[in-house]
C-alpha cells in the first residue's frame, strides 16, 4: 500500500491540465477537490456508511504515520474519500469508495477553452425514440391506474464513439467552466492507467452537504428549454413556475426529502414554493432545504445513501417506482442516477445528484438523461427534455 506522503503530489499548476488517469474530481461551485491516485479503496455492497468509516479510520492511521509530510500531500485537507454510488445498490454497479494518495485544491479553469475537436463515428440511442415515448405512455397509464404510484422518471441513453479518445482533461474544464454554480465531477470505475473507465458529469442538483450539524439540500424537478432571447427565456421561467404539472413534479421530491430529514434533523426549513435554478441550457424547479442534524455523528455519507435515490431520479413510492422502471427502462442505469461526492473523516461532505453524465471507456461514451413523469407529462416533450440534458455532455464534447 502506497503511503499518503511517499511522494510529492505536484499534479500541474494549471486546475485540470495534471489530471491523469486514475485522478479524480469533485467540484462545488468554483472550488474543486482533484485526488491523486488511490490510497486505500473499497467496493461495498452493503453498509457504505461503515464501509466508509472504516476506509477512513484506516487512512487516518496511515496519515499519522506519515505525519511531517500529510498537510504537503493532502492540501491540509482531513482524510477524505470521493465516492460514487450506483442508482440501485442491488444491481451490477457496486459503490466505490476511495481515499486518494494525494489531494489538492483547484479552482475553477477561466481560460477559454478550445472545442475538443472529436467526430463522432457512431451513434446509438437506447431505446429509440418510439420505444422511449411508448415507455411513457405506458408509465402514463400506470400512473392513471388506481395505484399509488404518483411519479416515476424514465430515463434513456445515447452510446457515442468517437474518432479519438476521450480528451478527460479537456471535458471536465469545459464541463466545469459551463456549469460554475453546479458540480463537475470524474471517478474511475474500472480498469487500469491509461485503459481506465470513468464516470463523469456536471451535476445541477445537489443531494446533500453536511458541514457540522448543518444540512442542506437542493432538488430539482420540473425542467424547460432555455431561450437564447433573455425576455423569452425570462417568460419561460415564469411559466415553469406557474405550470401545475412540473410543480407537482418537484413538490413529490420535496414531500419526501422532508420525510426522510425530519426525523434526523432538531431544526428543518422547508420553503413552501420552489425557487428557479438554471443551468447553460436548462430552467428548473429547484428548493433549497437546510436543517440542523439532531446527531452530528450521521456523515455527510449516511446522508446520501438515506436519501438515495430521490423522486428526482426515480419515483413516489420509492419501491413501485424502482419497479415500474425496471420493467419499462431497458437497459441498466449502473451510476447514472446514483450519487457522487465526498465525506471526510469528521463526517463533513457533500454529494450531488449523479446526472448530466456519461460513462466513457477509451472512445466509447454512453451518456444518460431522465425525465420525471406524473399525471399530464407528454411523451414527445419528456423525449424532448431528455435531448436537452443530454445537451449537457455533448457541449462539453464540441459536439451536436
Ligand atoms: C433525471 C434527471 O434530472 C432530474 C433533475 C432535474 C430535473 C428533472 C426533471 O425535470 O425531470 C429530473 O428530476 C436527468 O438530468 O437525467
Amino acid at each position: 500500500m502506497d503511503m499518503p506522503a511517499g511522494k510529492p503530489c505536484d499534479p500541474g499548476a494549471d486546475a485540470l491540465s495534471g489530471f491523469l488517469p486514475g485522478d479524480s474530481l469533485f467540484s462545488t461551485g468554483g472550488a474543486g477537490i482533484h485526488g491523486r491516485g488511490c490510497l486505500l479503496q473499497a467496493a461495498p455492497r452493503e453498509d457504505v456508511g461503515a464501509c466508509a468509516a472504516h476506509l477512513l479510520a484506516q487512512a487516518a492511521e496511515l496519515h499519522a504515520d506519515a505525519a511531517p509530510a500529510t498537510a504537503r500531500a493532502t492540501d491540509g485537507m482531513r482524510p477524505l474519500l470521493l465516492g460514487l454510488l450506483p442508482y440501485d445498490p442491488a444491481g451490477p454497479a457496486s459503490a466505490q469508495l476511495r481515499v486518494p494518495r494525494c489531494l489538492r485544491r483547484i479552482a475553477a479553469p477561466h481560460e477559454p477553452l478550445a472545442a475538443p475537436g472529436a467526430a463522432i463515428l457512431q451513434r446509438r440511442e437506447h431505446p429509440e425514440r418510439d420505444e422511449y415515448e411508448r415507455a411513457v405512455g405506458a408509465a402514463l397509464e400506470r400512473l392513471g391506474r388506481d395505484t399509488p404510484l404518483r411519479k416515476l422518471v424514465l430515463s434513456r441513453t445515447l452510446e457515442l464513439e468517437l474518432d479519438r479518445p476521450l480528451d478527460l482533461p479537456g471535458v471536465l474544464a469545459r464541463l466545469w467552466r459551463a456549469s460554475p454554480h453546479g458540480h463537475t465531477y470524474a471517478l474511475p470505475v474500472s480498469g487500469i492507467g491509461a485503459e481506465q473507465d470513468y464516470f463523469l458529469g456536471a451535476s445541477p442538483e445537489l443531494l446533500v452537504s453536511r458541514e457540522g450539524r448543518r444540512v442542506r439540500v437542493h432538488p430539482l424537478a420540473g425542467t424547460a428549454a432555455r431561450h437564447p432571447d433573455a425576455a423569452e427565456d425570462a417568460r419561460i421561467a415564469q411559466a415553469l413556475l406557474a405550470s401545475p404539472k412540473d410543480r407537482l413534479e418537484h413538490a413529490v421530491v420535496v414531500e419526501a426529502i422532508e420525510a426522510v430529514l425530519r426525523p434526523l434533523c432538531r431544526t428543518l426549513n422547508v420553503p413552501a414554493q420552489p425557487g428557479l435554478t438554471s443551468t447553460a441550457r436548462l430552467w428548473h424547479l429547484g428548493t433549497l432545504i437546510e436543517g440542523e442534524l439532531a446527531d452530528p455523528a450521521i456523515s455527510a455519507l449516511d446522508l446520501a445513501v438515506a436519501l438515495h435515490p430521490t423522486p428526482a431520479v426515480c419515483g413516489l413510492p420509492t419501491a413501485d417506482a424502482r419497479r415500474a422502471i425496471a420493467a419499462l427502462e431497458p437497459f441498466e442505469r449502473g451510476y447514472f442516477a446514483g450519487a457522487v461526492g465526498w465525506c471526510d473523516i469528521a463526517g463533513d461532505g457533500a454529494w450531488a445528484v449523479a446526472i448530466r453524465c456519461a460513462r466513457a471507456s477509451g472512445r466509447r461514451l454512453t451518456l444518460s438523461a431522465g425525465a420525471g413523469i406524473v399525471p399530464g407529462s407528454v411523451p414527445e416533450l419528456e423525449y424532448r427534455e431528455t435531448g436537452n440534458k443530454l445537451r449537457t455532455i455533448l457541449d462539453a464534447l464540441g459536439l451536436h
